[in-house]
C-alpha cells in the first residue's frame, strides 16, 4: 500500500452488464461513491436489498446501451459489499481467494455476513489491523481487475463524489488506459472542510464504547460501533443534501404526533434517524473508517508536482460536472478541475436541489452528459 501496509489475497467484487467487444473497445468502468456498491443498475435481490442505485443509467437504449458498452463496476477496496475490507477475514491463502470472508458487518441480518462458525474455520477478520488505504491504492486495485478481466483500456470511466476521486486517479495514473472521464462532484484533494466533516465522523464512531480498535467483528449480534456509525451517517447526511430542499420538505414540522419540547423529534431528525439506522444495518464501520480516511487521502498532486502538473497529464477526453446545490463538494471545486485539465472546457452543472446527492438523484442530467461523452454510436 501506498502507506507501506500489506494486503496479501485481495479480493475484488464486480458486477458487469453488457458483452465485451473482440477488439476490447467498448469496456466503462463505473465507480461508486462512499456508501455506494457494484450494483449500480438493475432490481433488488439477494445480496442487493435495494435496485441499483443508476438504475436508469444502464440498459438497451439507455444512456450505457448494454447493446453497445460493457459496463464494469467494482466494490471499492476497503469496502464491505464483498471486496475486501476490514470485515474480511485476514488469512489470505496463496489462491487468493481467501482474503474475504463475505462479511459485511453491518447491524443487519439480510447481507452475506459470515457467522461465528465461518470465523472460526477461516481465522480472523482484519478489524482495527486492516491497512491505511489511499484511493492510489484502491485504483491499483481495480488496475488489477482490469488485468485480469483483460481490458487494456476504458473507453469511458465515470465516478462521482468518492467514485470522482478514483475515476481522476484512473485519468492521471493510467492516462493511456482512460479514454474519455467523466468526473461527478468531486474534487482534485480533499479540502480543509470535507476533512473536517468527514474527521468528526470518524470521531463519532471511534467514541463508541463498542468499536474496540475496529476488532468488534466477531462481538456478537448488537455488539458494533452501531450508535457512532448511526451518528456520522446523521452528519454525513446533512452535508448530502440541500438546505433550500430541507427547509421546505421539512420545515420546523414536528414528527407525526412527537413534541420537540417534550422529548419529541422534528421531521427532520426523524428523517436522519430513517438514513442512520438503513445503513447501520448494511454497512460495516470499519470500512466507513477506512473509506473516509482514505477520501481524505485523496491528493490528486501529491508527489507529482502538485495539483495542476498532475491534472496535466490526463489525456483523456474529460467532462467535469458538479451540483449547483452541493454544500460538501461546492462548484469552486469542479471549476478547478475543469480549468487544469486539458480540453476539459466549461464546467457542467447539474440543476438540483437536492445538493451532493444530485449526482445519485439526477439520472437524466447524468445520463446527458454520458450521451455528450460517449457519442452516438453511429458516429463512432
Ligand atoms: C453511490 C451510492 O452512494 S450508492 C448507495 C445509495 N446511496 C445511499 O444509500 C446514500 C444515502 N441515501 C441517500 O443519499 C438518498 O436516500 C438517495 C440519494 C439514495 C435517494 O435520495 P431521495 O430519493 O431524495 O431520498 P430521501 O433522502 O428523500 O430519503 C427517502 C427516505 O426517507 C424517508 N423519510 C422521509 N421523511 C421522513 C421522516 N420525516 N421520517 C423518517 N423517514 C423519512 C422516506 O420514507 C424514504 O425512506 P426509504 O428510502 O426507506 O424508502
Ligand atoms: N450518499 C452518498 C454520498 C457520498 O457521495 C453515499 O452514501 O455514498
Amino acid at each position: 500500500m501506498e502507506a507501506g501496509g500489506e494486503l496479501p489475497g485481495v479480493r475484488m467484487a464486480y458486477e458487469t452488464w453488457g458483452r465485451p467487444a473482440a477488439d476490447g473497445s467498448n469496456a466503462v468502468l463505473v465507480l461508486h461513491a462512499l456508501t455506494g456498491d457494484s450494483h449500480v443498475a438493475g432490481p433488488a435481490g439477494p445480496g442487493h436489498p435495494t435496485p441499483g442505485w443508476w438504475d436508469g443509467l444502464i440498459g438497451p437504449g439507455r444512456a450505457l446501451d448494454t447493446d453497445r458498452w460493457f459496463v464494469v463496476a467494482p466494490n471499492v477496496l476497503g469496502g464491505c459489499q464483498g471486496s475486501t475490507g476490514p470485515s474480511s477475514f485476514r488469512n489470505a491463502g496463496g489462491d487468493g481467494d481467501g482474503g474475504d470472508g463475505g462479511g459485511h458487518g453491518g447491524r443487519g441480518d439480510g447481507g452475506d455476513g459470515g457467522g461465528h462458525g465461518e470465523a472460526a474455520v477461516q481465522g480472523r477478520r482484519w478489524g482495527g489491523s486492516f491497512p491505511f488505504l489511499t484511493t492510489r491504492d484502491q485504483v491499483a486495485a481495480e488496475a488489477r481487475l482490469a488485468d485480469l478481466l483483460g481490458i487494456q483500456r476504458w473507453a469511458l470511466v465515470i465516478g462521482g463524489s468518492m467514485g470522482g476521486m478514483r475515476a481522476l486517479e484512473w485519468a492521471v495514473s493510467h492516462p493511456d488506459r482512460t479514454e474519455a472521464l467523466l468526473l461527478l462532484a468531486c474534487t482534485a484533494a480533499a479540502g480543509a472542510e470535507q476533512i473536517a466533516w468527514a474527521g468528526i465522523q470518524l470521531h463519532a464512531i471511534r467514541s463508541d464504547r463498542n468499536w474496540h480498535g475496529g476488532n468488534y467483528h466477531d462481538a456478537g449480534p448488537g455488539g458494533g460501533p452501531y450508535q457512532g456509525l448511526g451518528v456520522a451517517r446523521r452528519l454525513a447526511h446533512v452535508t448530502y443534501r440541500g438546505e433550500a430542499e430541507l427547509d421546505s420538505r421539512f420545515g420546523r414540522a414536528p414528527q407525526g404526533t412527537e413534541n420537540p419540547w417534550e422529548g419529541g423529534r422534528y421531521q427532520v431528525e426523524s428523517y436522519l434517524d430513517h438514513h442512520a439506522a438503513k445503513l447501520v444495518h448494511r454497512f460495516d464501520a470499519g470500512s466507513y473508517v477506512v473509506l473516509t480516511e482514505a477520501m481524505n487521502s485523496h491528493d490528486i498532486g501529491r508527489g507529482r508536482g502538485g495539483t495542476t502538473a498532475a491534472l496535466r497529464r490526463i489525456s483523456a477526453r474529460t467532462l467535469v460536472a458538479g451540483v449547483e446545490s452541493d454544500r460538501l463538494y461546492p462548484l469552486s471545486q469542479q471549476h478547478r478541475l475543469a480549468a487544469s485539465i486539458p480540453g476539459a472546457d466549461r464546467l457542467r452543472v447539474i440543476e438540483s436541489p437536492y445538493g451532493h446527492d444530485g449526482f445519485l438523484i439526477e439520472t437524466a442530467q447524468v445520463a446527458s452528459l454520458v450521451r455528450e461523452l460517449a457519442g452516438d454510436p453511429a458516429g463512432r
